[in-house]
């Protein structure tokens, strides 16, 4: 994981004596090459995944982001061994363990998994808990050792109920780890905890993982949470995979219009050519490099604009107005009707303006934006005045 750079563990593994997969045995841990599934008994065209590649590297975290329904679920069970790809394969350590001839149970994929609600056994106390996954005769010291890491040595003897949610998430983590994967899957492992023990136990996922030696794939809904503590992030829409790249590359570069607007809360507007410039509804862009020209550039493009790269001016009869707010601490956000048009404008504490405020909404001038499909970078004009004049966007 980007943020360790020792993995110090009581079972690092690479072993795989029992034909089993455990530790971390090749750069390309999880490996999984144009996957195809389709649920049984749905339409012959409806498939789920369509064609998805993706790496997950050895000791790697990675962030699976996507609208609900796009087949994240999915993608960690075909992982899990719960489900037969309909084409491609998965392998996992260099070995195989779905393909069109091989099929590899779920129990000796070295696979854990974490879920949103945490899935303990009520009858159980929490050593019993952590424990249940080992096999018959398994060294229990690494339970010791993984309930010390997670915080919850001395709370062996409790149950579930007499656990916080918080410590019920970090038991399933620690039942995830005790049989010594060498992957973790987690589907949304912290959207049911309170605020504050969501921050605080998904800063301390990516060293837990990197302890353990495992690498982690984890679904989240949150743009935020994956940027913030995953080596990679990727984003899937309707079974394609979009992008998968480094948060900083992500923000900076999105793939496609989608990634944006799903990754960043960008604003994507039609736009049209009128020579060398762009056209929207909130004023016109430049291209930033010399190569694109308007001519030769598609017909349905669009603008991908960030939400502070906007301005709004209070006016009686404006055409825009404002139809929701939320206070962010440091900034509003707003919502912003424009025609078709519902935008999100990112503003300072004093442009404080109250729901149902007409005005004007309009690009700032100089801020960058993006032109789609191809993700050529662009810049915001005032009106009359061409790109030239502006110093480029940083
Ligand atoms: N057992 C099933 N049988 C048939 N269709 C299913 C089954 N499970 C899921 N689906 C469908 O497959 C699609 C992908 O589901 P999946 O649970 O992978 O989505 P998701 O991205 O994880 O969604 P969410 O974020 O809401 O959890 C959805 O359209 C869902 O309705």
């Amino acid at each position: 994981m980007a943020s360790s750079t020792t993995i110090a563990t009581p079972a690092a593994t690479t072993a795989s004596s029992t034909g089993e997969i455990t530790g971390l045995a090749s750069r390309d841990h999880v490996r999984i090459d144009d996957l195809w599934y389709r649920y049984p008994g749905r339409d012959v065209s409806a498939w789920t995944l369509k064609g998805v590649d993706l790496i997950l590297g050895a000791g790697e975290l990675v962030g699976l982001l996507g609208p609900s329904g796009c087949g994240k679920t999915t993608l960690l069970r075909l992982i899990a061994g719960f489900e037969r790809p309909g084409r491609g394969s998965i392998s996992i350590g260099g070995q195989q363990v779905a393909g069109p001839e091989r099929l590899l149970p779920p129990e000796r994929r070295g696979v854990g998994m974490v879920f949103q609600d945490d899935a303990l056994f009520p009858h159980l106390d929490a050593w019993r808990n952590a424990c249940f996954g080992l096999r018959r005769g398994q060294d229990t010291a690494r339970v010791a050792w993984l309930l010390d890491l997670l915080g919850l040595g001395g709370l062996e003897r409790r149950y579930p109920h007499e656990l916080s949610g918080g410590q019920r998430q970090r038991l399933a983590m620690a039942r995830a780890l005790a049989p010594s994967p060498s992957v973790v899957l987690l589907d949304e492992p912290f959207s049911n905890l309170d605020v504050e023990v969501r921050l605080r136990l998904r800063s301390e996922l990516p060293a837990v993982l990197a302890r353990c030696g495992a690498s982690g794939l984890m679904v989240t809904h949150d743009p935020e949470e994956a940027l913030a503590i995953c080596d990679r992030v990727g984003v899937l829409r309707d079974g394609v995979l979009h992008q998968c790249a480094p948060p900083r590359e992500l923000v900076d570069k999105p793939a496609t219009a989608f990634v944006g607007q799903f990754v960043l809360q960008s604003n994507l507007l039609p736009a049209r050519w009128r020579g060398r410039r762009l056209q929207t509804v909130l004023g016109e862009l430049e291209p930033l490099s010399r190569g694109t020209d308007g001519p030769d550039a598609p017909e349905a493009i669009e603008v991908m604009v960030r939400p502070q790269a906007l301005e709004f001016l209070p006016e009686d009869e404006g055409p825009a107005w404002i139809t929701g707010r939320e206070f962010l601490g440091r900034e509003w956000l707003y919502q912003v009707q424009l025609g078709d048009h519902r935008l999100r404008w990112r503003a300072p504490l004093e442009a404080d303006h109250p729901h149902g405020c007409r005005g004007q909404l309009r690009f700032r001038a100089g801020e960058s934006a993006l032109l789609f499909p191809g993700g050529w970078p662009l810049v915001t004009l005032p009106q009359g005045r061409s790109a030239e004049t502006l110093s480029a966007p940083p």
